[in-house]
């Protein structure tokens, strides 16, 4: 006869390794069909079948079973304010990584006390674990980004502004206007305001699944949690810059030939710029790649490029011609009378990627 003591232990037991198993479960759906990544989908898969093996070979399915009751159960009435908080796959891989983690540890705990090699057995499996759900936190990270750089057509260099306030209000909503990327691009802020906005950009643009990067600035970049940098050819060469961001942040190098180009995705660059395309009013050019480099660069390479310098509404039409979809502006949203209604106005008629 089961004592009262034993089944709330297996009480315990049965709601937290049903609650591991649909937490890694969850996780590995993610790695199947979102990542499509069979390096981390098929040790989740493993990972789960040993959690089931162990407790297959160590404790009473019978037990676990019967102290089952989940009308009788309070946690089932209670409901956490963020349980249904999931904006997006991004939280639900979190959520899942922390319960998975969680209820392992439980396991263990509640384990040992029925039996101590179940629980030796379960604390390896909980190490495995963490392994797994860092790694793939880090991919759902990196591919979070690529896949919004993918399909990124609107490049927005916003400066500080002239408060946090001001600042967070332009990228929420130049974003709902249709600008995809924000660049934090200041000359003339001391680096402590630098990182500050950087530090709140990068986060409201996550809440919003827009890219936020840092110009010319791999520290802060890193520092604040940006999504990457952006640098030019008088910079941090891209090859080191990548040492320094590592593989999961976004890397952008500005091009002006296409040895630059060729260059730049030697070096691991995830996307260019190029221009400057015509004369800028927000920077001064002696010399202009002008749209025959955007012509060669659409045959050149399938980075994603991005046309630059002094792209405004009247003449968006010419760099369309050449085939580029994809354009990063400064003047032609901040010193419109209407910025919301410049960027929807530029992002309508860029049309959308074929
Ligand atoms: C998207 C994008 N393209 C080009 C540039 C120019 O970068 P750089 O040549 O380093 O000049 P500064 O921006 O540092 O003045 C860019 N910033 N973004
Ligand atoms: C940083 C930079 N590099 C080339 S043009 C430019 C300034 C932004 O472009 P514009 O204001 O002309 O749209
Ligand atoms: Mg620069």
């Amino acid at each position: 006869m089961t004592l009262p003591s034993n089944r709330s232990t297996h009480r315990i037991l049965d709601a937290s390794i049903n609650r591991a198993t649909e937490g890694i479960r969850t996780l590995e759906e993610f790695a199947r069909f979102e990542l499509q990544d069979p390096t981390i989908f098929e040790p989740l898969k493993s990972l789960r079948h040993d959690l089931s093996n162990a407790v297959d070979q160590h404790l009473s399915r019978e037990s676990l079973l019967s102290a089952r009751d989940t009308p009788g159960d309070l946690g089932t009435k209670i409901e956490a304010a963020t349980e249904y908080d999931r904006p997006s796959k991004r939280v639900v891989v979190v959520a899942a990584s922390a319960r998975v983690q969680q209820s392992l540890r439980v396991i263990e705990e509640y384990g040992k006390t029925l039996n101590a090699d179940f629980g030796r057995r379960v604390e390896q499996l909980r190490y495995r674990a963490y392994q797994l759900c860092a790694q793939q936190e880090l991919q759902v990270l990196h591919h979070r980004r690529r896949r919004l750089l993918s399909k990124s057509q609107l490049y927005y260099l916003i400066d500080a502004g002239s408060s946090e306030p001001a600042f967070l209000n332009a990228i929420k909503t130049l974003s709902a206007a249709g600008v995809d990327v924000f660049q934090l691009r200041d000359k003339d802020i001391d680096d402590s305001t630098l990182y500050q906005r950087a530090r709140v950009g990068a986060a409201i643009a996550r809440e919003l699944d827009r890219l936020f990067i840092v110009n010319d600035r791999c520290d802060i970049a890193v520092a604040a949690d940006a999504d990457g940098v952006h640098l030019g050819q008088d910079e941090l060469p891209a090859s080191v810059a990548r040492t320094i961001i590592g593989d999961n942040r976004l890397l952008g190098v500005s091009t002006h030939s296409l040895p630059q180009v060729k260059r730049a995705e030697l070096d691991g660059a995830d996307y260019i710029g190029c221009g400057p395309v015509f004369r800028s009013r927000t920077k001064t050019f002696s010399e202009f790649a002008g749209t025959d480099f955007l012509s060669e660069v659409s045959l050149a390479t399938p980075m994603p490029a991005f046309a630059i310098g002094g792209i405004e509404r009247n003449n968006l039409s010419k760099v369309i011609e050449t085939g580029f979809t994809r354009i990063a502006v400064t003047g032609a949203i901040r010193d419109a009378e209407d910025p919301l209604t410049a960027a929807a106005e530029l992002r309508e008629q860029l049309g959308s990627l074929g």
